[in-house]
């Protein structure tokens, strides 16, 4: 005879509404064995954190029930959903930078004896919470030292020391960069071996695919998909996701986009300037824009500047449509095609007392190859092409380009190497102090120098820019790439968490 083993955890016909708004309708999820792994997706507001809330005690759920081991239970708040061994590991950190991390993981309850509290035996005890996440984590190690996916592991270990048996995590990996995040999924991984549940929130099929047993896929608050998530292509996934209709009209544009991207146009690899950046990877296709984002500081003007020849490099390869290139000087960059837009129009990207021709003209005069004078005669076409390019607004040409507003500027700026045929555009800050309208003007002349052919690299410090602009993001902190998302599937708090995260230093 056979005996069938009730799941770990059953939820069952939840509903939320918030006012008019139904949040979950007869939603719910099986885990159906113990050390299992299960993934919950779904897009923004397709009722995720939601279900999540129910079941960890946070949310009253308006009508479902939640079964444990086949037995019915119900929870009041956080703290009944703790003591059946159901934890919400927080994103939002809750650790105390200023102790330790094995004060953290056993936080308000370190071992006590008669005479006090008990170093040596919390240090130990810290120390086997985090073994159990396959962490050598030091406990002694100040908190405020430590990376966001090791803040993240002391608080799973945290859990653990709390006997969690059912651990939840909300987009755990979002703000992490890609070796952080794949410590944490390492560390997750650990975790089968003690039976431990994980849930989990990702809206990132590889590491859905690489650690889930099972997935759950919510749409419009109800499920649209659940079970195993190998068998499953990340297409279906998808498509449970945002419904037919939306999920075919997303591969018809991911469709032409991938079919605009031309060669490679600039490659680089391993490239570090000491103080100033390091082993710099990365590759910009024609018709591709790459957006680097990062706080200031992080090494994203720099690089720029190093690739436009007027920084010198200590160590790497560039190579330009795939020949070996070494920016010595502009004049070297600028015959390579490559053009540069400095984040000081006023210093360095115009010469605000020469006339707007002049400036427009200047490309011409500056490469080694190019070297003449714009004739006369061409000033027609050199101003018309410009118009043309950056639909500038401009009566009089002749008169000094300081005399036109800023966004009128910043065309001629960038105009100036789009009318000489750049097709390595190198920008930081492109629309820095211009208005809501130039901006959008400046975000359409580069898509339309990308479609063109142009091989975009912009550097902006704020994200949402990149996000509108770019096919790729890559994220610095640090001097360093530490992440890399595509526009289309990144969100601004993840760009912003991800750059905002990478300034913490290693500590291991
Ligand atoms: N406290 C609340 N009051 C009102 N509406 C809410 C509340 N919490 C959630 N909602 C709404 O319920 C719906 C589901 O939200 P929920 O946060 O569960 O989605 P999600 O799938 O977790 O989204 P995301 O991926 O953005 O985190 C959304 O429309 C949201 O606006």
């Amino acid at each position: 005879m056979t005996t069938t083993r009730n799941p770990v955890l059953q939820l069952q016909g939840v509903h939320k509404s918030y006012g008019n708004l139904v949040a979950l309708s007869d939603a719910g999820l099986t885990v159906t064995a113990p050390g299992e792994v299960h993934a919950l997706g779904g897009e923004n507001g397709s009722g995720k954190s939601t279900l999540l809330g129910v079941l960890s005690g946070q949310t009253r759920p308006d009508k479902g029930e939640i079964l444990l081991d086949g037995r019915r239970v119900s929870f009041r708040n956080p703290a009944d959903a703790i003591a059946h061994g159901i934890c919400m590991v927080s994103q939002e950190t809750s650790i105390a930078p200023d102790l330790t991390a094995g004060e953290n993981v056993l936080l308000g309850r370190l071992e006590r004896r008669w005479w006090g509290v008990d170093r040596s035996s919390s240090v130990d005890t810290a120390r086997g919470y985090l073994g159990r996440l396959g962490s050598r984590l030091d406990p002694r190690t100040p908190a405020r030292e430590l990376r966001a996916d090791q803040l993240q592991i002391v608080e799973i270990a945290r859990a653990l020391s709390m006997n969690a048996r059912i651990l939840i995590l909300d987009e755990p990996t979002s703000s992490l960069a890609a070796d952080e995040a794949d410590a944490l999924l390492e560390a997750i991984d650990e975790l089968r071996r003690d039976d431990v549940v994980v849930l989990f929130v990702s809206h990132r099929m590889p590491e859905v695919f690489a650690i889930a047993d099972r997935i759950t896929v919510l749409r419009d608050g109800s499920v649209a998909y659940t079970g195993p998530a190998e068998t499953q292509s990340a297409e279906t996934l998808v498509t449970a996701m945002l419904g037919e209709a939306k999920a075919a009209h997303d591969r018809e544009l991911s469709d032409t986009r991938t079919t605009r991207l031309g060669d490679v146009a600039l490659e680089v690899s391993d490239l570090t300037a000491p103080g100033a950046f390091e082993d710099i990877g990365l590759s910009v296709r024609h018709g591709e824009i790459v957006g680097l984002a990062g706080l200031e500081g992080a090494g994203r003007s720099e690089l720029l500047e190093s690739l436009f020849g007027v920084r010198p490099v200590t160590g790497g390869r560039i190579s330009v449509d795939g020949r070996a290139f070494t920016p010595r000087n502009p004049r070297a960059a600028i015959d390579a095609g490559v053009a540069y837009l400095p984040p000081d129009r006023k210093e360095r990207g115009l010469v605000l007392s020469m006339s707007t021709l002049g400036n427009a003209g200047m490309v011409g005069t500056l490469g080694r190859k190019r070297w003449r004078r714009p004739a006369v005669r061409h000033e027609q076409g050199l101003i018309g092409d410009l118009v043309r390019r950056t639909r500038l607004r401009v009566k009089a040409p002749h008169e000094p380009v300081g005399t036109l507003s800023g966004g009128n500027q910043q065309k001629v700026s960038l105009g100036k190497w789009l009318v000489a045929g750049q097709h390595i555009l190198l920008l930081d800050e492109p629309t820095r102090g211009v208005d809501v309208g130039a901006k959008m003007e400046i975000h359409a002349l580069l898509r339309a120098a990308a479609d063109d052919g142009a091989a975009v690299l912009v550097s902006s410090s704020e994200n949402e820019e990149l996000l509108a602009v770019c096919d790729r993001i890559l994220v610095m902190a640090r001097r360093r790439v530490v992440a890399e998302v595509s526009a289309a599937g990144a969100t601004l708090g993840e760009v912003t968490r991800l750059s905002r995260e990478g300034v913490h230093e290693p500590v291991d």
